[in-house]
């Protein structure tokens, strides 16, 4: 079998939300075990995009694609793709850090738990695995039953991590999750960011060039709903090849 080096891609994608057209022809390719970068203005496409890898525009009415998402290779758009299993292997991370109104421990069990998990052992495991996985273990351990909207928004946030991680995915989309933490919440973001590359795919949408600069390894630069360049992160920031795109990160718009 052909060594699958991409653990996401795009062919020929088009996306519609109504008659509006979201996603031109966008063809990408998001390598495994790396950090992957969506920037580009405002409305350009770079959630909708993300939102298609684990099928999460499937909950939006009236959208609808046409072109190929492969996961591993797998074409994922049709109607036999387990949606759940999906998710479950392609984990989400939104901007607003939203655990439930549950413990934190009950926050990061969730997910297993749904899935039929009952043993207490086993989930005590999982939840110290996870909250590690995150970076938030030791800040937490003392205190998993508390209420997990009492931690701050940056522990907040590493916590939704966790409860990502604790159903086993391999890819993990973030939708600009530090835009409402300070910045120190911000670079402990950053920093697990590159630690969970070591296991996962990370792919991220920022409005935060700088934070692409310093967390990607690849970076995709769109543009009115078109991929206009994809590259190494070192590529797109120093030497684009589209004018469009050096324009963008040199901030003369967006
Ligand atoms: N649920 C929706 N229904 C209808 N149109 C939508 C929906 N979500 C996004 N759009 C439209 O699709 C286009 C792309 O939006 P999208 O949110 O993907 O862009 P974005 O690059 O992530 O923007 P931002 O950086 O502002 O979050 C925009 O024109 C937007 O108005």
């Amino acid at each position: 079998m052909k060594q699958q080096n991409n653990a996401l891609e795009t062919q020929t994608l088009n996306l519609y939300y109504g008659s509006t057209q979201a996603l031109i022809d966008v063809d990408i390719q998001i390598p495994k075990n790396k950090v992957t970068a969506l920037i580009g203005p405002s409305g350009c496409g770079k959630s909708t995009l993300l939102r298609c890898f684990n099928r999460m525009n499937d909950l939006i009415p009236d959208c609808s694609l046409s072109g190929s998402i492969l996961y591993h290779g797998e074409e994922i758009t049709g109607r036999s793709t387990d949606v759940v299993e999906l998710r479950k292997r392609i984990g989400m991370v939104f901007q607003q850090p939203n655990p439930f109104p549950k413990s934190i421990y009950e926050n990061v069990i969730y997910g297993p738990k749904v899935h039929g998990m009952k043993d207490r052992k086993e989930l005590d495991a999982i939840a110290e695995k996870s909250l590690k996985g995150a970076a938030i273990w030791e800040e937490v351990k003392d205190r998993l039953h508390d209420a997990a909207r009492g931690l701050s928004g940056g522990q907040q946030q590493r916590l939704c991590i966790a409860r990502t991680l604790s159903v086993d995915p391999d890819i993990i989309l973030m939708d600009e999750p530090c835009s409402a933490l300070d910045p120190i919440a911000t670079a402990k973001i950053e920093n697990l960011i590159t630690e969970l590359k070591e296991e996962y795919t990370v792919v991220i949408v920022t409005h935060n060039m700088q934070q692409a600069a310093r967390v990607s390894d690849y970076t995709g630069f769109m543009y009115m709903g078109r991929l206009i360049e994809f590259d190494t992160t070192s590529v797109i920031f120093e030497r684009p090849k589209e004018e469009l795109t050096e324009n963008y990160i040199t901030g003369r718009f967006g």
